[in-house]
C-alpha cells in the first residue's frame, strides 16, 4: 500500500500517473486536509482519503508531496505514528534526507526524489538519492514506484538541487518558450489557435528528434540554412543573451532549492 501525503499539483500528478499505470485505486491512500479537494480526489480517482496517522499505519511506502515550507510541521505529526519499517519518499525541493531523518524515529529509510510534472502522462523524469538508512532494497522500491510514471535516474544527494533546477522546474521553461512562440506568431498575424498548434507540434517534433539521441547542436545546425531565416533568428537570441539567461535561471532555481532546505 502506498500513501501520498499532500495531493496538490505534484501529488495528484503522481497519483494519476500511478493509477494510469498498473496501480489499483485500493493500493493507494491519500491525505489531503481541504475537505472539498479531498472529495474531488475521491470522485476523480476512486481513492480513499484518510488522515496522515491512518495513512502511515496502513501503507508501507509513504510519499511526501507537500511544500518544503510545510515539511517540518508534518514530520512532527508523523514522528509518533510512523513505524520504523516504513519507506519514506520525499519529493520536496531542497529538503535533505538528513533533515527528514532527524525528525523521524529510529532508522526509518528515507529516499529523496525529484520528479517532474509530466509524470501525469507517464513521461516524467525523476532522480532519486537514498538517505543514511536507505538500503539497496529501499532505493529499488522507490525506483520501481517512480518508474511507473516515467524515467528514473540515481544520483548522489548533493546533485539533487541541480536536478531540481534542471528537470524538476524544467517543464516550466519549455512551456514558457512555447508561450513566447505563440505570442510571436500572433504578433505576425497568425490566428491564435494556428500559432498554438504550430508551436506545440514543433516542440513535440523537436523533442522526438532529440529522443533519437543526436546532439542538440547538430540538430540546430541542420535547421540553420546558410544566409537563411534560422541564422537571422538565432543571431537575435544571442544578441538578447538568451543562453546566458537560461544559465542564470537554472542557477537561480538551484540557489532557491538550497534556500528551501534552510526552512
Ligand atoms: N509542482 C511540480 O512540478 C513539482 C513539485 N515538487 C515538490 O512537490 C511538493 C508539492 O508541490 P506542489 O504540488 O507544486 O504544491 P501544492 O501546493 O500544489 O501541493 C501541496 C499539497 O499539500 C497539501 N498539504 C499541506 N499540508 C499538508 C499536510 N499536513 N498533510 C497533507 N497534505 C498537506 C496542500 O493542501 P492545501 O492546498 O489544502 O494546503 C496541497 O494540496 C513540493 O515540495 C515541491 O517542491 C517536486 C517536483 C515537481
Ligand atoms: O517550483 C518548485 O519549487 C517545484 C520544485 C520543482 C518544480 N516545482
Amino acid at each position: 500500500m502506498i500513501a501520498i501525503i499532500g495531493a496538490g499539483r505534484m501529488g495528484e500528478a503522481l497519483l494519476a500517473g500511478l493509477l494510469g499505470r498498473g496501480h489499483a485505486p485500493d493500493e493507494v491512500l491519500v491525505t489531503e486536509p481541504r475537505a472539498g479537494h479531498a472529495e474531488e480526489l475521491r470522485r476523480r480517482h476512486g481513492v480513499e482519503v484518510v488522515d496522515a496517522a491512518e495513512a502511515v499505519t496502513r501503507a508501507d511506502t509513504v510519499l511526501l508531496a507537500i511544500k518544503p515550507q510545510d515539511m517540518l510541521a508534518l514530520l512532527d505529526d508523523l514522528a509518533p505514528v510512523l513505524a520504523a519499517d516504513r519507506l519514506v519518499i520525499s519529493v520536496a525541493a531542497g529538503v535533505t534526507t538528513a533533515v527528514i531523518e532527524k525528525y523521524l524515529p529510529g532508522d526509518v529509510a528515507v529516499v529523496r526524489a525529484m520528479p517532474n510534472a509530466p509524470a501525469l502522462v507517464g513521461a516524467g523524469m525523476t532522480a532519486v538519492a537514498g538517505g543514511r538508512h536507505a538500503a539497496a532494497e529501499h532505493l529499488d522500491r522507490a525506483e520501481e514506484l517512480l518508474r511507473s510514471v516515467g524515467e528514473v535516474v540515481r544520483v548522489p544527494e548533493r546533485h539533487l538541487d541541480a536536478v531540481t533546477a534542471l528537470s524538476g522546474s524544467g517543464p516550466a521553461y519549455f512551456y514558457y518558450v512555447v508561450e513566447s512562440l505563440v505570442e510571436a506568431g500572433v504578433l505576425l498575424g497568425l490566428p491564435r489557435d494556428t500559432a498554438h498548434r504550430l508551436a506545440v507540434q514543433t516542440a513535440t517534433g523537436a523533442a522526438a528528434m532529440l529522443r533519437e539521441g543526436e546532439h542538440p547542436a547538430v540538430l540546430r545546425e541542420a535547421v540553420t540554412s546558410p544566409g537563411g531565416t534560422t541564422a537571422a533568428a538565432l543571431r537575435e537570441l544571442d544578441r538578447h543573451g538568451v543562453r546566458a539567461a537560461f544559465t542564470d535561471a537554472v542557477e537561480a532555481a538551484h540557489d532557491r532549492s538550497r534556500q528551501l532546505a534552510e526552512g
